[in-house]
C-alpha cells in the first residue's frame, strides 16, 4: 500500500516546503485542482524537478479532451494525471491511449459517480492504472466518506489499483487500510497539522504495515 499527499491550498514556493518536509515519507505528490487552476501545469514542472525521485500526480479531473490533457501534463513532468469517471468513454480510453504512448499512467476519479459498481468494471476494462473514490470537499461537508465505495470497487476492480480519497485523517486511517485500498490519499489530514513530519511519519508506517 501506498500514500500520496495532496497539495490543494499552497502556491509554488508553499507546496515545494511542505514536500521537503515529508518528502521521504510520501510516494506521490499530488499537485490539487485548485493548485493547477492558480498556477498552471507549471506547478507540476516545479515540483517534478525539484523533487525528481517522487511520483507526481497531475489531478486535472479531466472531463473532455482525455488524449490532449494529459499530452500537455505530461509535457510538464507528470507521472499520473486524473481523469473523471463520469465522463465519456472515449475521453476515458483517449487519455490511456496518449498515457501509454508517454509512458505515463491514468488515474480515474469515481467522484459524483452514481452506479458505482456498473461503472468500476466498465472503466476497469479500459485499461486505466488507478480507480480511485473520492468524496470530494463538497461531500465532506455534508459529513459523507467513501469508504463503502471502496468495498465496492474492492469487489468488482480486477486489472487496475484501487485508491481512496476525500478527508482522510491519522484517525480514520486505520479503518480506510483495513479495506485493503493500493493507494490512500491525504490532504488536510497531513497539511492542516501543525507537524507535518511527523504525521506523514506515522501515516506512511500504517500503510507500509498493510
Ligand atoms: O481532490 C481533492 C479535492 O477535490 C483533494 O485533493 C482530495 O480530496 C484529498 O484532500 P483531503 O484529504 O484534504 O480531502
Amino acid at each position: 500500500m501506498e500514500l500520496q499527499l495532496a497539495l490543494d491550498l499552497v502556491n509554488i514556493p508553499e507546496a515545494k516546503q511542505v514536500v521537503a518536509e515529508v518528502a521521504e515519507h510520501i510516494d506521490i505528490v499530488e499537485i490539487g485542482t485548485p493548485v493547477v487552476i492558480n498556477e498552471g501545469l507549471h506547478a507540476v514542472k516545479a515540483i517534478k524537478e525539484a523533487f525528481p525521485h517522487l511520483r507526481v500526480l497531475a489531478d486535472l479531473k479531466v472531463m473532455d479532451a482525455g488524449g490532449y490533457e494529459v499530452m500537455k501534463a505530461s509535457e510538464a513532468g507528470a507521472d499520473i494525471i486524473t481523469v473523471l469517471g463520469v465522463s465519456d468513454d472515449a475521453t476515458i480510453k483517449g487519455a490511456v491511449a496518449e498515457a501509454r504512448k508517454q509512458g505515463k499512467q491514468v488515474m480515474v476519479d469515481m467522484i459524483n459517480v452514481k452506479n458505482m459498481e456498473e461503472r468500476a468494471r466498465e472503466i476497469d476494462g479500459f485499461g486505466v492504472d488507478y480507480i480511485c473514490v473520492h468524496s470530494g470537499y463538497d461531500h465532506q461537508a455534508e459529513g459523507k466518506n467513501s469508504f463503502e465505495e471502496l468495498a465496492t470497487i474492492n469487489r468488482v476492480v480486477q486489472q487496475a489499483k484501487t485508491a481512496v480519497a476525500g478527508g482522510i485523517k491519522l484517525e480514520t486511517l486505520p479503518e480506510v487500510i483495513a479495506a485493503k485500498p493500493d493507494l490512500v490519499i491525504v490532504g488536510g489530514g497531513i497539511t492542516g497539522q501543525s507537524d507535518m513530519k511527523a504525521v506523514a511519519a506515522e501515516m506512511k508506517q500504517l500503510v507500509q504495515q498493510a
